[in-house]
C-alpha cells in the first residue's frame, strides 16, 4: 500500500502535542527532526516535519496528504484544504490590541492608523468587512513590541493567556478569530482507508482525554441514586464486594463536569472513590 504523508510542525508550539497525539494513536516512529521526514514502522504513513506556515499549502498541493496545523495559519494562507478533525490543543485567539493609554474606543478609531501583524490576510479581510482603512505593517515576529517602538498604533496577533500583551503595555481591543490545531487533508482523500483508520484512532484518543475512569464503593441501598448519576459508556459496571450489601461501581466521567459529579456521588453515599486516566475509548 502506498504510504501517505502527514505534515506536522518541526518545532514550536504544536510540535510536541502533534507528536504525542500520533504516538498515542499507536504509531511507532523515531522523532528524528533533523531528517525532516520519518517513516512510521507499524502504519502506512510518513511524517514530514515542516514550518507551520508551509503546512496548509503543502496539503493543498498534495505534497503532504494530511497535516496538523492551527486554523489561524490555514486562514492566513487561504489554502483550499479539507477539515477532518479539531484536535483540542493550540487554542488561542487572534486579537487587535492597542496600548493601555490609547483612547481608541470603536473600530472606526483605527481608520488611518498603522497596525503591525504577522497575519496581514486575516487582518485585511476583517478590516475590509468592517469598512476600516488602516496601514497594515507586516512583521514576522515580536509584534507586541511595535507600538513601543512607534512602528504602529495597534497590533494584531495571537493571544492566549494575555501575558505578552500585558507585559508590553497593551490591552485587547477587538477579537477577530479563535483558533486551535486541526487535522486537515487534501481534498478528496477522506474516504481513503488509511485516513479513516487514523481519524478513528485520533477520535478514540481525544474521547479518552476528556474522560476519567472512576471506581467507587457504595451500599446496595444507595445504588439506584448512584447509577442515576452515571451514564458510563453504556451503563456502569457493578461488582459485588466481599463485604455483604456493598458493591463497587466502575464507570467513566467526563472531564467537563468531573468535580460536580464527584460531589454529587459523595452526597448520595459513594466512598473510596478512585480516579484513573483513560488511554483510549473505542466505540
Ligand atoms: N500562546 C499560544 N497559545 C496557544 N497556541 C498558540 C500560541 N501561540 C501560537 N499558538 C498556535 O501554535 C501555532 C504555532 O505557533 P509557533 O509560535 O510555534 O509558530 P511559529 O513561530 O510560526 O512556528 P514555525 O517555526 O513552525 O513557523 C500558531 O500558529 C497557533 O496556532
Ligand atoms: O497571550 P500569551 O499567552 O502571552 O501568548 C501570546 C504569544 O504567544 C505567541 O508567541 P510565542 O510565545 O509562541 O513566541 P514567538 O513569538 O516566538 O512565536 C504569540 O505570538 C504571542 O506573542
Ligand atoms: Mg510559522
Amino acid at each position: 500500500m502506498k504510504k501517505l504523508k502527514i505534515a506536522i510542525q518541526k518545532s514550536g508550539r504544536l510540535n510536541e502535542k502533534s507528536v504525542q497525539l500520533l504516538k498515542n494513536c499507536g504509531l511507532s516512529f523515531e522523532n528524528y527532526k533533523s531528517s525532516l521526514i520519518t517513516a512510521v514502522s507499524n502504519f502506512p504513513l510518513e511524517i514530514l516535519f515542516l514550518r507551520d506556515d508551509d503546512i496548509p499549502e503543502y496539503v493543498q498541493d498534495g505534497i503532504a496528504d494530511l497535516g496538523i496545523v492551527g486554523e489561524n495559519v490555514i486562514a492566513e494562507t487561504e489554502a483550499n484544504v479539507h477539515y477532518l478533525q479539531r484536535l483540542g490543543f493550540g487554542k488561542c485567539s487572534l486579537k487587535i490590541a492597542v496600548p493601555n493609554h490609547s483612547d481608541a474606543k470603536t473600530l472606526a478609531d483605527l481608520n488611518g492608523k498603522a497596525i503591525a501583524t504577522s497575519y496581514p490576510t486575516i487582518l485585511k479581510k476583517y478590516l475590509d468587512a468592517n469598512g476600516i482603512s488602516a496601514d497594515i505593517r507586516v512583521i514576522s515576529g515580536s509584534v507586541e513590541i511595535s507600538p513601543a517602538l512607534e512602528l504602529s498604533q495597534a497590533i494584531f496577533d495571537i493571544v492566549s493567556t494575555g501575558g505578552t500583551l500585558r507585559s508590553n503595555g497593551l490591552k485587547p481591543f477587538a477579537d477577530v478569530m479563535s483558533s486551535e490545531a486541526v487535522l486537515i487533508s487534501k481534498n478528496g482523500i477522506d474516504g481513503n482507508p488509511v485516513v479513516r483508520e487514523l481519524i478513528q484512532r485520533i477520535q478514540s484518543v481525544l474521547r479518552a482525554a476528556e474522560t476519567k475512569y472512576v471506581v467507587l464503593n457504595v451500599e446496595r441501598n444507595n445504588l439506584d441514586d448512584i447509577v442515576s448519576l452515571l451514564p458510563g459508556v453504556k451503563s456502569p459496571t457493578i461488582v459485588p464486594l466481599a463485604e455483604e450489601n456493598w458493591v463497587a461501581v466502575h464507570t467513566v466521567i467526563s472531564e467537563r463536569d468531573f468535580w460536580e459529579k464527584i460531589n454529587k456521588l459523595k452526597s448520595v453515599g459513594a466512598q473510596g472513590i478512585v480516579v484513573m486516566p483513560v488511554e483510549k475509548i473505542i466505540l
